[in-house]
């Protein structure tokens, strides 16, 4: 296909191919690479775009979304605690013995608990302050359609060791007072209410702000407020120089996520004593975030980030959606208690961190071929490369290196398998009996297999028959043999 023959109006119409052609040809000072991700951009917005009569269909997903996920987590944290983690229970309850006026409040889950706010204000404002305080290595992100560079400081490993240092410290001052963290814990349904109603006015917020305030010239705005609600308007807002994806994305929900697992099993200790089901996946899940913090300079430069704006998907998925969901494993055995046995425990962290061992040897694998042009070794033998040309924006031509064989040989997107079996096995400790706990390998099975789909497309749109080529010398997309 050629680009720059083309000439399409984009989304919200504010720019055609060909004006976009114009301004990145005058971008003479860009590198390959930023041109490269500047023509992923926009295969992908191009990809995103509708006609305008399909505006209000388009809106639909979105506010069943936006209405239903707020009660979908509330309604999740409640059957675990209040409905013994039965979902005939929770049904019934909400049937029988429920006012109208409790159904709706369970419904809309905006209410407003004062210390949970005052805990949030003031993590949120930690977090603010040792991103802007801590020192780092200045990197960026890849350059926009529009030429803006995203510019970081690498320090996101030292902000999560430094806060697990400090929570421990923390931990030990505030039992002087008599308090403890598992405060959390004792009151996570109206510090998750309190995070909802945070997060909506925020949403909110951020999308009047990208549609009259934008921090950059990279925002996409619709005639429909609510696929802007949810989908977001801008790509890099900044408020006073923060970085809204960073803190809410990484800084917020990874740490949150980290933090709460560590609660969580402090709880079922202070209940039971000695809980080696909540330690394994206490252990497991701050294993797994350290690796997220080493690389958080790679995420940046994930989809999620140069793709996805700043919206409810992403910005309430990272305030409520992490902290609820994907903690409801550790969260789970507070309630339900299980014993794993010494031979257990030991087989489940072995097999855990074997897979996230995998996980980032996989993505290691691909950047280390990348980084050496080839010029190494693959499990022992040269790599099998597919030199994959795509033309830029610009007209130019430019070539990655696809690898063909290791991990990359087995099947097109296999580090998501050890993902998967790592999710399952922190999710195990709760045994066999109950659904709710293996709720997160759920969601995480939808969303990465979504995810490995629309990455091929993108791929196959950025490198045609190349990415072609892959395909049939990697049969599958995720699992081999099977998909
Ligand atoms: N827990 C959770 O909720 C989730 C966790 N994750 C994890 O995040 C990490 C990153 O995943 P994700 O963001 O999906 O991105 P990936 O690591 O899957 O990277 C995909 C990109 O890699 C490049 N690529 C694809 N095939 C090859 C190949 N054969 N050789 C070399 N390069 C190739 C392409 O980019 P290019 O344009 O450079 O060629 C492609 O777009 C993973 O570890 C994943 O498991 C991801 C999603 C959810
Ligand atoms: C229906 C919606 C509210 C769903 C919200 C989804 C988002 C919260 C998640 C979408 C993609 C997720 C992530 C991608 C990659 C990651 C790298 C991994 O190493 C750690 C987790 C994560 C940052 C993960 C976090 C949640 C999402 C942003």
């Amino acid at each position: 296909m050629s680009l720059s023959s083309t000439n399409l109006r984009v989304q919200n119409g504010r720019y055609s191919l060909k004006e976009k052609t114009a301004i990145i040809s005058d971008k003479n000072d860009l590198s390959m690479n930023d041109m490269l991700v500047t023509k992923e951009l926009h295969l992908l917005s191009v990809h995103h775009r509708r006609g305008q009569n399909k505006v209000i269909f388009e809106a639909i997903i979105p506010l069943i979304l936006c209405s239903f996920c707020p009660f979908f987590v509330r309604s999740v944290v409640y059957i675990c605690t209040h409905a013994n983690g039965s979902l005939l229970d929770f049904f019934k309850q909400i049937s029988t013995q429920m006012t109208l006026k409790q159904v709706l409040e369970h419904f809309f889950y905006l209410q407003w608990h004062w210390p949970s706010a005052i805990i949030f204000f003031l993590f949120i404002s930690y977090s603010i302050l040792m991103t802007l305080l801590l020192p780092g290595e200045k990197y960026h992100g890849p350059v926009t359609d529009y030429g803006h560079v995203p510019e970081y400081k690498d320090n996101g490993f030292s902000y999560y060791l430094i806060s697990l240092g400090l929570f421990v410290i923390l931990t030990a001052g505030l039992k002087v007072f008599g308090l403890t963290p598992t405060y959390i814990y004792d009151n996570f349904e109206q510090f998750l209410s309190t995070l909802n109603t945070f997060a909506f006015i925020f949403c909110l917020f951020l999308m009047l702000k990208g549609k009259y305030f934008p921090s950059t010239r990279e925002y996409r705005s619709s005639p429909n407020w609510i696929i802007d609600f949810y989908r977001g308007v801008e790509l890099y807002p900044r408020i006073f120089g923060v970085d809204i994806k960073l803190i809410t994305n990484c800084r917020f929900g990874m740490l949150a996520w980290a933090l709460l697992s560590a609660i969580f099993c402090m709880k079922a200790f202070e209940l039971y004593g000695y809980a080696d089901s909540s330690l394994v996946t206490c252990i497991l899940t701050v294993v797994y975030l350290t690796k997220f913090f080493w690389w958080e300079s790679g995420y940046m430069k994930t989809m999620d980030i140069i793709v996805d704006r700043a919206g409810f998907y992403l910005c309430w998925g990272c305030l409520v959606w992490v902290p609820a969901l994907y903690t409801l494993p550790s969260y789970f055995l507070v309630s339900h208690r299980q014993q794993l046995g010494p031979t257990l425990t030991f087989l489940v962290l072995l097999l855990g961190f074997l897979s996230i061992y995998i996980n980032y040897d996989a993505d290691r694998q691909k950047l280390h071929v990348r980084r050496t042009n080839g010029n190494c070794f693959i499990w022992g033998s040269q790599p099998q490369l597919i030199r994959a040309k795509y033309r830029l924006l610009n007209g130019n031509e430019s070539e990655s290196l696809l690898l063909a064989n290791g991990y990359w040989g087995i099947s097109r997107h296999f580090h998501y398998i050890p993902e998967l079996v790592l999710a399952f096995l922190w999710s195990c400790p709760n045994g066999f009996h109950y659904v709710l706990p293996y709720l997160y390998v759920i969601i995480l099975f939808i969303l990465l297999m979504h995810r490995a789909h629309r990455d091929d497309q993108k791929c196959k749109l950025k490198y045609g028959q190349y990415w072609l080529d892959y395909c049939e010398k990697v049969k599958f997309r995720v699992w081999p043999g099977i998909y």
